[in-house]
């Protein structure tokens, strides 16, 4: 089997995507999402300068030596654009080997360990009132897991809270957005935010958090230790981090279990929080990761050290990102948790697909391959929009981290 062509495909339902299609000499073809939130063409361009070229020929079978070339074979390793354009072509190649086997993804990889995927929805709100409604009514949804996040009073925006309550979109406009921040008054609202919660919401639900890398490793520890009475399932990207030896100081101070890693881009950007055990969650995902090959690994060794999965699932991952991680998701032996934004229908008819949503967990069903497609007329209808997300600037001015 050989492949003789492959395609990258740039569309806008609403918001950017970028998927690669990948064709073979027998007809069946493969998909695979590269779409890097606010730096789209940065990955189109790697794949049709740089990749494609590569792929012409090569057996779509043998997807690990296909990776290995692409990573060891570029000289200049890792990095969010390389990894996602890696990503892209793994996911096609295992999508290739579902539809030729005749199997879903998940069944190559090991098949089922779970009966369902436990999703996280999110609930937010300008208040800790409006939050707490809308979470509500994830939990009459049947979400077995909820992040909660609310607005800081006196600062006009923040992470996380959207005026559409099913579809938060980030990357908002043609030049970055400029928020405010003020940490004194976040740290401020969170714990009552959860207060609030555990008693509307009662004892079982998880609660979730992203503190989407605002706070210095001595503030988030004092979260952290403020949150511990409401149990919440996991603080996500408390700190930035690049240094990982963050978590070292936040993990001297609290128990609330602590998520990382929607950003990482290789198993050398979690290996020390890994095998120092001092995180709970690793949050790589398929699409910026390098694809299932590497998340498998990362998933491998995080088992070791008892650390679970929890891979980003933000609506900048589309549904082909979505579908390859519920291959995932289903047949590692360590995973805890699967993010869940959900699509606009736009988005869902320019990408059809069979998983679905049931009393907060999700089934990839039987389709051959992973279990997603493109509808490149309706795509074609769709032409990208430039969009970035937002800075984050301190009261004063200064630049900080979004
Ligand atoms: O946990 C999450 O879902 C996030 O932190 C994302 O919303 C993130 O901000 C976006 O994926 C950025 O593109
Ligand atoms: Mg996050």
């Amino acid at each position: 089997m050989k492949i003789t062509s492959a395609k990258v495909i740039v569309t806008c339902p609403g918001r950017n995507f970028v998927t690669l299609k990948i064709m073979t000499d027998e007809g069946v073809y493969g998909v695979g999402d590269a779409t890097l939130n606010g730096r789209e063409l940065s990955v189109v361009s790697y794949l049709e300068d740089h990749v494609i070229p590569c792929l012409i020929g090569r057996d779509p079978h043998q997807i690990e030596d296909i990776w290995q070339f692409l990573y060891r074979g570029a000289y200049w390793r890792r990095g969010p654009v390389t990894m996602s354009a890696v990503a892209a072509v793994d996911m096609a190649l295992w999508d290739i080997k579902g539809k030729v086997a005749n199997l879903p993804v998940y069944q190559l990889m090991g098949g089922k360990c779970r009966t369902g995927v436990m999703v996280y929805g999110h609930a937010n709100g300008t208040s800790i009132e409006d939050t707490i409604e809308v979470a509500q009514s994830y939990k009459a949804m049947g979400y077995k897991a909820i992040r909660i996040q609310c607005g800081v009073p006196g600062l006009a925006s923040t992470y996380g809270v959207s005026k559409d309550k099913m579809f938060y979109e980030p990357a908002d406009a043609d030049l970055p957005t400029e928020n405010v921040w003020s940490t004194e008054a976040y740290m401020r609202i969170v714990p009552k935010l959860f207060a609030a919660a555990r008693d509307a919401l009662g004892d079982e639900v998880h609660l979730l958090h992203d503190v989407h890398h605002r706070l210095t490793p001595i503030e988030a520890g004092r979260l952290g230790r403020d949150l511990e009475p409401y149990r919440p399932f996991w603080m996500e990207d408390a700190v930035v981090a690049e240094n990982q030896e963050n978590f070292r100081l936040i993990r001297q101070h609290t128990t609330t279990p602590l998520a990382v890693g929607e950003i990482f881009n290789s198993i050398w950007d979690c290996k020390d929080l890994i095998q120092n055990q001092l995180i709970d969650y690793i949050r790589a995902t398929v699409v910026h990761a390098g694809g299932l090959t590497h998340l498998k690994k990362i998933a491998a060794f995080a088992d070791i050290y008892n650390v679970r999965t929890g891979c980003h699932g933000a609506t900048d991952l589309s549904p082909v990102c979505m579908a390859a991680a519920l291959n995932f998701d289903i047949s590692v032996p360590n995973f805890g948790v699967q993010e869940y934004m959900r699509h606009t229908d736009a988005t869902d008819e320019v990408f059809p697909h069979s998983y679905t949503f049931d009393k907060g967990f999700m089934q990839v069903n039987e389709t051959p391959g992973l279990g997603v497609d493109i509808d490149e007329d309706l795509a074609a209808k769709y032409p990208y929009q430039r969009a970035y997300l937002p800075v984050n600037r301190l009261q004063d001015g200064t630049l900080f981290n979004w």
